[in-house]
């Protein structure tokens, strides 16, 4: 992390003894650190994921956010993604608020998949209470992530509204499956240290922000 958190790849020389190569260095944490996980391609990073990393972190009472900068969706297409150094050289840029960390540890585990990510950090940081963070039009598409059923049950999820994708999001398969498991928003504190499968579904200021409408932007 831009900070020293999680940024130390040890790609060359791995010990071999430790966790399997390559392998990020990821200094201890203090058990009861409330940390959210913002998993995404941030292709290019924008004010909607300011604007969500804020509400996750005064909503849900966090500790920090940390990007996780995704080395490529598994589900998407990889013909417009910019290099993961400038994307992430712009998030560092835009994630101005300090609780806010960058990460490029996906990369450095050599997995694109959030039920590997999630898997490695609570083994690496035991009594740390990690949230899963994600759009609400994320949802809609959740049941075809890897183990996705298995990835309900690792870490509570906290998702947040989004333009266009609000009714669309609790419909969904993924959506009707954590229905039984959701928290009301009032409760929302409570979060970071439920037992998944758990949930809470964040209404607010929603952003129409998109990588997608930027990347059209840039190109014009
Ligand atoms: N405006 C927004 N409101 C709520 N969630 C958002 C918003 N923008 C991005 N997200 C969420 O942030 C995470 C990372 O999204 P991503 O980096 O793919 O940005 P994006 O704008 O959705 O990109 P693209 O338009 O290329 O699909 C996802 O969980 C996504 O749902
Ligand atoms: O694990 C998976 O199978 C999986 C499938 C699709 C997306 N994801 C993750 O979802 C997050 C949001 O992705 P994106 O491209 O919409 O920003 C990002 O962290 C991806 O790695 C994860």
């Amino acid at each position: 992390m831009s900070d020293g958190v999680i940024e130390t790849v040890n790609l060359a020389s791995p010990s071999p003894r430790a966790e399997p190569r390559p392998f990020p260095t990821l200094p201890p944490h203090p058990p009861g650190l409330r940390i959210g996980l913002f998993g995404g391609s941030f292709n290019p990073p924008h004010a909607g994921h300011l604007a969500v990393s804020l509400i996750a972190l005064r909503r849900l009472g966090l500790d920090n956010v940390w990007w996780l900068v995704s080395p490529g969706n598994p589900l998407k297409d990889r013909d417009e993604l910019e290099p993961l150094a400038a994307r992430l050289a712009e998030a560092r840029r835009l994630a101005r608020d300090p609780r806010i960390k960058v990460s490029a540890i996906e990369a450095a585990l050599g997995s694109p998949f959030s039920f590997d990510t999630v898997s490695y950090l609570k083994r690496r940081c035991p009594g740390v209470h990690f949230v899963w963070i994600m759009g609400a039009d994320n949802l809609s598409s959740f049941h075809r992530w890897k183990r996705w059923r298995d990835f309900l049950m690792l870490t509570p999820i906290a998702v947040v509204d989004r333009p266009g994708s609000t009714l669309k999001a609790m419909a969904s398969r993924a959506g009707r499956a954590l229905a039984p498991y959701r928290i009301s928003e009032s409760a929302a504190r409570l979060l970071p240290c439920a037992k998944p499968p758990a949930f809470v579904f964040l209404h607010g200021p929603r952003s129409p922000a998109s990588s997608t409408a930027l990347r059209a932007a840039r190109q014009r």
